[in-house]
């Protein structure tokens, strides 16, 4: 429901670059398409798996096409084009100023409201933390139910909930696993509210929380697994290797990573559950949904092996696991 909102401006946006004339003449790759549209190659990526998810694009062989709908409303040089139409929703929608702007310049829009999370500056009011966990929580409880009935989690003993948010996920994984011990980690702002969470959950003997920057402090250790919900999708690829070593480097040999994270296809063109969600981050953070294939190389990087993903249920997610040897 709440992605529905990307649905019309990802396509007026399109309208008003040209994508769909330069698509509908050639079938190009996104580096090819940014240069000629002259738009930033990542945002493009993420706007033209947004299409392809409306039926609007395709991608064969590495090659973005206009489908024939876009072919015969969408090309400016259609007699049936639609643009005359669209024209006004630039100016109604302001999430198509938005979009527009994250495609030509590859980062959020400036003028943005909400600004980045405050989290990116590494410290927050006590407000802000208590917002976005009670926005968090909402957010995460169908997925982190999905994920706490997984399996593997009852043969764990320690997980760390690295990023933890309102500690829903932790929370319901011990829950689910009477066995397991969990330590919920965020800034200490956030670790503050979780507590409050986990004291209302009758948790407090099983899951406790520690107060670190994942980046800039040491991580505790002696857990056999790191969980990351709705993390990794904050930030970019760079920054997600630098974490991905950072939890390697805290866990023992057979530890083991584990995501928990709504996945593009393999090829980048949707499913649109994934793909507006990666518009969402675009225009809000430094990151956006990532497939298994860039997973696999974000973990592997930092020495991980056996990148494997399963869908979890609750919703659109998938855990993916990865071992340290
Ligand atoms: C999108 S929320 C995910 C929350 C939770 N895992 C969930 O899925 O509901 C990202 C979380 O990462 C935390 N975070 C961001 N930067 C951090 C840092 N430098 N150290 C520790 N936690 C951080 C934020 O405070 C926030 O709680």
């Amino acid at each position: 429901m709440w992605e529905s909102q990307f649905r019309l401006p990802v396509a007026t946006v399109a309208d008003e670059v040209g994508t769909f004339r330069a698509l509908g003449n050639t079938p190009m790759n996104t580096a090819d398409l940014a240069a000629e549209l002259k738009v930033d190659e990542r945002a493009l990526g993420i706007h033209l798996g947004a299409l392809a998810a409306c039926d609007l694009v395709e991608k064969r062989d590495g090659k973005w096409a206009a489908t024939p709908a876009a072919r015969t409303w969408l090309h400016p040089d259609a007699v049936g084009y639609w643009g005359g139409f669209l024209f006004r929703f630039r100016e109604t929608n302001p999430l198509h100023a938005q979009l527009l702007e994250t495609l030509k310049t590859g980062k959020r829009p400036v003028g943005n409201v909400s600004g980045g999370p405050e989290w990116e500056r590494g410290t927050m009011s006590q407000e802000v933390a208590e917002r976005i966990a009670i926005f968090m929580h909402a957010h995460s409880m169908a997925p982190a139910r999905g994920a706490a009935s997984q399996q593997l989690f009852a043969e764990l003993d320690s997980l760390m909930d690295v990023g933890c948010g309102s500690g829903v996920y932790g929370i319901e994984i011990a829950k689910a696993n009477p066995r397991i011990k969990v330590t919920l980690l965020d800034l200490k702002e956030m670790c503050a509210e979780a507590h409050k969470f986990v004291e209302e959950a009758g948790l407090t003997g099983r899951v406790s929380t520690a107060g670190v920057n994942m980046f800039e402090q040491e991580w505790p250790t002696g857990h056999s697994a790191h969980f990351f919900a709705n993390v990794f999708h904050d930030w970019s690829e760079e920054t997600n290797r630098l974490l991905a070593k950072k939890s390697f480097d805290a866990l023992p040999s057979g530890g083991k990573i584990l995501l928990s994270e709504v996945l593009m296809d393999d090829d980048g063109a949707g499913p649109w559950q994934a793909a507006a969600f990666s518009l969402m981050m675009l225009v809000g953070t430094l990151g956006k949904q990532y497939s298994l294939p860039e997973f696999r190389a974000i973990l592997e990087s930092a020495g991980f092996t056996n990148v494997q993903a399963t869908r979890t249920g609750g919703g659109y997610y998938s855990l993916v696991s990865a071992v340290k040897p």
